[in-house]
Order: structure tokens, then sequence, then C-alpha cells
């Protein structure tokens, strides 16, 4: 596992190289069809598809503001739309039907009235015979802004734990966007990760139970000693330690102005190295080698912090676009870097 430290030095000649990519308006490069037996429809390569491309740039069909709605929030928004697109949004798929005894049937005591009123809309929608407003819109929102917005198309990808797209909201272009992480092969499936990713197995399966399936990915396999899965388990578990430990070396970088610089390092280079293990090129690898180029600035190593930087920005450019406002933050720090390490020379 140890991590090959001269591969982030790599990064700082690839930064010149990187190419813009076509952001602004991408063709269709993916096409729903039936995604498997319980899957509903997915979204399918129809060509080759490089890593970081921008698969998709879509505007919300629906979207509100609050994080925690009720339907009529849901439905406040709904009255707004055209008939046309009051149409489009019954024909997103609805994962109700599920059977109330995979689910708590008591809310504490001691929840108030709102909260209350939410769990119990929430889960009368998970159990209805039919389709609801609240049903569509759980099964196909995503974080928007401190809200959530459902999409035409961007709602239509599959899940998988080792997803080959990343999305995210950019609000510079204000569109929800997907990205390929990894190459794809034409004809593959081109899913998203639902959850977080650096959550263990059961906790995946726990988040995945409110939108009524069980992932069968690789990583979600029968935990057998050397299998995929069982090593995947270990993987993301020590990754949530390293988590941990790298907000805490963040925690006292900001409230004391110094941190251990060789755990500092030690973990964040774990993390990083795990997380390519894992396949995960996600934004929390993007942080990762935040948090290297950060502790290494502040240690005067600008070289090792200025190529943790640059493998950062190449990270965000791939899987957020070029265009995307984290994006900015990455460039300031690769710029600050270069500037420190340029008035070394
Ligand atoms: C956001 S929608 C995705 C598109 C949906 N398949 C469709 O037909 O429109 C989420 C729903 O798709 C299904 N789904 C997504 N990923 C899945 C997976 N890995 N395995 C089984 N079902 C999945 C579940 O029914 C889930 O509630």
């Amino acid at each position: 596992m140890t991590p090959n430290i001269s591969e982030l030095h790599t990064a700082t000649v690839r930064l010149s190289q990187l190419k813009l990519k076509q952001e602004g308006n991408p063709q269709k490069l993916y096409e729903m069809k039936p995604a498997g037996p319980g899957k509903g429809l997915g979204a399918f390569a129809i060509q080759p598809i490089k890593r970081g491309t921008r698969i998709l740039a879509e505007a919300p069909l629906l979207s509100i503001e609050q994080s925690e709605y009720l339907e009529a929030d849901i439905q406040r928004s709904f009255d707004k739309l055209s008939s046309e697109d009051k149409a489009k949004y019954f024909t997103l798929h609805s994962n109700h039907g599920q059977d109330p005894k995979n689910w708590p049937s008591t809310i504490h005591p001691r929840t108030h009235e709102a909260e209350r009123q939410r769990i119990e809309e929430q889960h009368n929608s998970r159990v209805s015979n039919k389709a609801t407003l609240l049903s569509i819109f759980q099964t196909n929102c995503m974080e928007h802004k401190n809200g959530a917005a459902v999409f035409m198309d961007a709602s239509r990808f599959n899940h998988s734990c080792i997803s080959n797209a990343f999305f995210s909201w950019n609000g510079n272009i204000s569109k929800e966007t997907i990205h390929a992480m990894v190459d794809i092969s034409a004809g593959e499936e081109i899913t998203l990760c639902y959850c977080d990713a650096l959550w263990d197995t059961h906790m995946r399966n726990w988040a995945l139970k409110h939108y009524g399936f069980r992932c069968t990915c690789l990583a979600c396999g029968e935990m057998v000693p050397g299998s995929f899965a069982a090593q995947s388990h270990s993987r993301r578990y020590r990754m949530r330690e390293l988590q941990e430990r790298l907000d805490g070396h963040r925690k006292s970088l900001r409230k004391f102005g110094k941190v251990d610089t060789a755990a500092a390092v030690s973990d964040a280079v774990e993390m990083c190295a795990l997380l390519v293990e894992e396949g995960l090129f996600t934004a929390e690898l993007g942080k990762a080698y935040d948090d290297l180029a950060v502790v290494c600035e502040q240690a005067d190593d600008f070289r090792f912090g200025y190529a943790a930087a640059c493998k950062e920005l190449e990270v965000y450019e791939t899987i957020l676009g070029s265009d995307h406002p984290e994006v900015e933050g990455a460039r300031a720090l690769v710029r600050r870097l270069k500037k420190k390490l340029d008035g070394e020379r």
C-alpha cells in the first residue's frame, strides 16, 4: 500500500497539458434503455467516452430550496410547471410499493410535529400502492443548492458503488453535470454513486434501501475472504478512519496554525492511494490531494505541495469540468504554490 510519491510530481507537467474539454453543449453520448431486472431504465454509452468528458449538463425540471421538505413544498413547485412538464414529471420512475415490514413502525415520541409529519409522509409514499408526487421526488431527487431537484435525464442514471461517472451541481452554469470518471466503453452502463462512497457495505445498503433496491455491484458482493467485496469493505473502513484523521489535522491547522506534518502527510498519501486503488476518482480524492497540498505548504515543502495541488486540480477538472466553482479554488492554490516554488529557485 506504499504510495508512489514520485507519481505526484508528474502532475506538474500534466497541468500544462490539460486540454479544454467539450463543456458548452455536450452531444448526446448515451441512450436510455432497460437496465436489467428490477432496475428500470438506465443510461448506456452509445460510443466510447473518455475520462473527463462532460456527458450531460441539464437544468432542473423541478427544484425546491430547502433540504427538509414536506409534500406541500413539492406541490407548490409542481403547480408552477407547464402542463407539458407536469406530464413529463409523472413519466419518471417511482420506488413506491415497498414492504412496510422493512421500515420501523413507530416514531420516537419526542420527535417534534413538523419532523413527525415529514417522516410519516415519506414513509407513506414509499409503501403506497401508486406513484405520487412525493414518491417520484424521493426516487429521483439530487442535491441542489441547499435543497433538492429532479431532472429528466440526470435522474435516469442508475447507481453503482463503483460508479464510472460523477454528478455535481455547477452553480456557474446553473446546471447539473455528469462527467466520466474513467474511460467508458460503448454499450457500458453509465452509473453514479447515490450515497457516500466512503461508507462501508452496511451503511451503503441502509442508504440505498431508501431508494427501494439492494445494490449488486462488485463492492456489494459476497464478503468471502480475498474477494473484491471483502477488500473493498476494509479499504472503505480504513478510508473513513483516515477521513476523520484528516479532518482533525485540518482543524488543528485552522485553530492552532500548526499540525503534525509527518502524520498528516502520511494520512493524506494513504488516503489518495486507497481511493485510487478502490477506483474512486471522486471529490474525496480531490479533497485528499488538497489536504496534502495544504500541509506541505505549511511545512514549506512547495515542490511536493505544488505537485499535490496539480493532482487536485486535475481530479476536479476531470469530474466537475473546468468551469466549476470548485476548480477556481484549486487553480488558485496551484498558482500560489507555483509562485512560492519559483521564489525558492
Ligand atoms: C434515480 S432512479 C434511476 C432511473 C430509474 N432506473 C428509471 O427507470 O428511471 C432510481 C431508481 O432506479 C433503480 N435503481 C437505480 N440503481 C439501481 C441498482 N443498482 N440496482 C437496482 N435498481 C436500481 C431503483 O428503483 C431506484 O429507486
